[in-house]
């Protein structure tokens, strides 16, 4: 079984570079410059490039050997856009299921992750975004979505601190409600107790 998931509209361009060429003057820099010429298209692209999510197919295959224990993607590196500052922050993902009739191809945990991360994010709503989807499309019997990251509008601006980790999670099923196959997630993410005890 498949499901499709679908590229986002595509931004305008053109509109995208005229705008950071305008950012630039209103910044007093010269966008003639040698370096400067090509960066309105530069940073235009490198936007369009981070809110774009790649199209695929969300494979998904019959669990014919009744495997009804965690199946847990963890240390996915990932990188998104605060909606805040538009500067990225970036982490890892611990993205885990309890089949129920169904499992899905390994990749695609990876994939939603990357289509969610692809936008103007928060990540409490990205955490949501990547449990809410895998629990409607595969039907599982529990969900469980960590991510730890760093914000660069903490650490490049602002406060500047450096080096911190910002921790979400988000919980379906029988991963929500029972503790133990909770623990077991963290415990195969690397991530220990530290969660579970609320520390
Ligand atoms: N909850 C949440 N907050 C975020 C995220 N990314 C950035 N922020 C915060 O969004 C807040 C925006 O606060 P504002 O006071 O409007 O912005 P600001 O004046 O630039 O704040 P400072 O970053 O403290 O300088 C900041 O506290 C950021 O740290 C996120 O993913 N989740
Ligand atoms: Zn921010």
């Amino acid at each position: 079984m498949v499901h499709a998931v679908a590229a986002r509209p595509a931004p305008d361009r053109e509109l995208a570079i005229a705008a950071v060429a305008q950012l630039l003057q209103a910044l007093g820099r010269d966008p003639d410059a040698p370096h400067l010429a090509d960066t309105p298209r530069r940073v235009a692209d490198a936007l369009i490039e981070m809110l774009t999510p790649g199209e695929f197919t969300a494979t998904t295959f019959e669990n014919e050997a009744g495997y009804d224990s965690l199946v847990l993607v963890r240390d996915i590196p990932f990188t998104s856009l605060c909606e805040h500052h538009l500067l990225p922050f970036h982490g890892t993902a611990h993205i885990g299921y309890l089949p129920g009739e169904r499992i899905i191809g390994l990749s695609k945990l990876a994939r939603i992750l990357e289509y969610f991360s692809h936008a103007l994010q928060v990540q409490e709503r990205l955490t949501q975004q990547v449990a809410d989807w895998l629990q409607e499309e595969l039907g599982a019997r529990g969900v469980g979505v960590v991510l730890q990251a760093e914000h660069q509008c903490m650490a490049a601006r602002g406060v500047r601190v450096s080096g911190t980790r910002t921790t979400t999670s988000a919980w379906h099923g029988e991963l929500r409600s029972d503790r133990t196959a909770r623990a077991e997630f963290l415990t195969l993410s690397g991530i220990g107790a530290a969660l579970e005890e609320g520390n």
